[in-house]
């Protein structure tokens, strides 16, 4: 069986990252992951974001990048590919349209969540690169 491309975004604002606890109504329940979803036919990564966090949270993200994507084999022989996008938020209110709650975190608490397994390398990366990211980030919306 082929590898599943799954997008995850790591949307930030101010210095915070944005994650979100999977409900009892979806796979790997109550672990922490960044929102985002499989890809369809036909779609980019980053339109697949875009739609995928309006769809899970009703807000509009701006896709700024790529980090390290990490392959995990679950169960039954499943292997993902998890696609992680540096976003930021745009506009609109977070809504849980599927999660079972949110949170804003800064770097000092992203290892106190249980993260689904394929997220671990991700959030490691993530807080070995919090500054250079952050950098980029403010880089950005002063030019914009
Ligand atoms: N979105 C997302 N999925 C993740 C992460 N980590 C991780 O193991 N997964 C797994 C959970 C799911 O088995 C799979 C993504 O499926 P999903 O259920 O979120 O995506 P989807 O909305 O496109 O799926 P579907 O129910 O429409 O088939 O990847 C993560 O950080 N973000």
């Amino acid at each position: 069986m082929g590898v599943v491309l799954v997008t995850c975004a790591l949307i930030f604002l101010n210095d915070k990252v944005l994650c979100a606890q999977r409900s009892s109504t979806m796979n790997l329940p109550g672990l922490w992951e960044f929102p985002g979803g499989k890809i369809e036919k036909g779609e980019s990564p980053e339109e697949c974001l875009v739609r995928e966090i309006k769809e899970e949270l009703a807000i509009t993200i701006k896709v700024l990048g790529a980090l390290k994507p990490n392959d995990h084999a679950y169960s039954k022989g499943i292997v993902i590919r998890l696609l992680p996008y540096v976003c930021i938020w745009q506009c609109g209110e977070v809504k849980l349209l599927e999660h079972q709650q949110i949170k804003w975190v800064e770097k000092g608490n992203l290892n106190s969540l249980n993260w689904a397994p394929a997220d671990i390398p991700i959030v490691n990366d993530l807080s070995e690169n919090w500054n250079i990211i952050q950098k980029q980030l403010v880089d950005y919306t002063t030019e914009s």
